[in-house]
């Protein structure tokens, strides 16, 4: 697949749109539930679905329930937990082995002293996954991680992702390329050309699978990335979208002949 910022003599490649939320679609907040989502983002991720033919899709560490609740009334195609909970774009919901679900609540079970110990860590237990996080108690960085450590060392499923103030255990088997490439074997997805934009480590599964397939990994602000391209910050997340739906709008108005 050809780059679809590359000048094109053809017609140009469709693109399919992939997005981080935390970081990428809003701003860090002090806690998971403490985030901040404007009206201007749900309606130009409204505006973006038609622009990008429904080729538009979350991939989060997030439950697919928390993006639901945030982007409301918007029912985005959603990969969650880091792509252990996945919503295709017609509605249906990819099936999450049980045994994945119990491992990631045992995990989350064995942190409870750790959180009756130190009540300003925060635990997030999702389906197939489990963040502990410690922005309201930085010294306990190297605590929580060595109880991650512990607790996915026992399970050979799970591994360790360190992300912002936080520590998440996720099923080797998911990550947020695979989730990507998942997508791109589906309708509206298939053929198309993937963007995929993200802030954080975890993302860097994202921009390595978006460039295999012949797309873009686009990174927010700094740190080592294999991202081709890089931008600033949240507010040049919203310009980005929306100067490539006008793109892909004025691109598909142009081939209807309504140009
Ligand atoms: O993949 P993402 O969409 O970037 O989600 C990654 C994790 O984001 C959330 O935690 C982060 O954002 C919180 C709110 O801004 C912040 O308080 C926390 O310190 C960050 O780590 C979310 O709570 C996690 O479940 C996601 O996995």
């Amino acid at each position: 697949m050809s780059n679809p910022l590359a000048p094109s003599t053809g017609t140009p490649p469709r693109i399919a749109v992939f997005t981080d939320f935390d970081g990428t679609l809003v701003e860090i907040a002090e806690t998971p539930d403490g985030v901040d989502v404007p009206a201007e983002l749900t309606e130009q991720l409204d505006r973006a679905i038609h622009e990008f033919e429904h080729a538009f899709a979350v991939i989060t560490g997030r439950e697919i329930a928390d993006i639901d609740s945030f982007l409301s009334p918007l029912r985005l195609p959603v990969a969650g937990a880091h792509g252990a909970q996945r919503r295709r774009a017609d509605g249906s919901m990819e099936p999450l082995d049980e045994a994945l679900i119990r491992q990631a609540r045992d995990i989350a079970q064995e942190m409870a002293p750790l959180l009756e110990t130190h009540p300003d860590l925060i635990l997030e237990e999702k389906e197939g996954a489990v963040a502990l996080h410690f922005r309201q108690a930085p010294d306990l960085e190297d605590t929580c991680r060595t109880s991650m450590e512990v607790a996915v060392a026992a399970r050979s499923d799970f591994t360790l992702v360190p992300g912002k103030m936080v520590f998440e255990a996720r099923p080797k088997s998911f990550d947020k390329g695979a989730a990507l490439r998942a997508f791109m074997q589906e309708e509206p997805f298939v053929g198309r050309t993937p963007i995929f934009i993200g802030d954080d480590t975890t993302d860097e599964d994202g921009f390595l699978a978006a460039q295999e397939l012949g797309g873009i990994g686009i990174k927010l602000g700094a740190g080592d990335t294999i991202a081709r391209m890089r931008i600033a910050d949240v507010r040049s997340v919203y310009a980005l979208l929306r100067g490539l739906g006008q793109i892909a709008q004025r691109e598909d108005e142009t081939a209807a002949g309504t140009h």
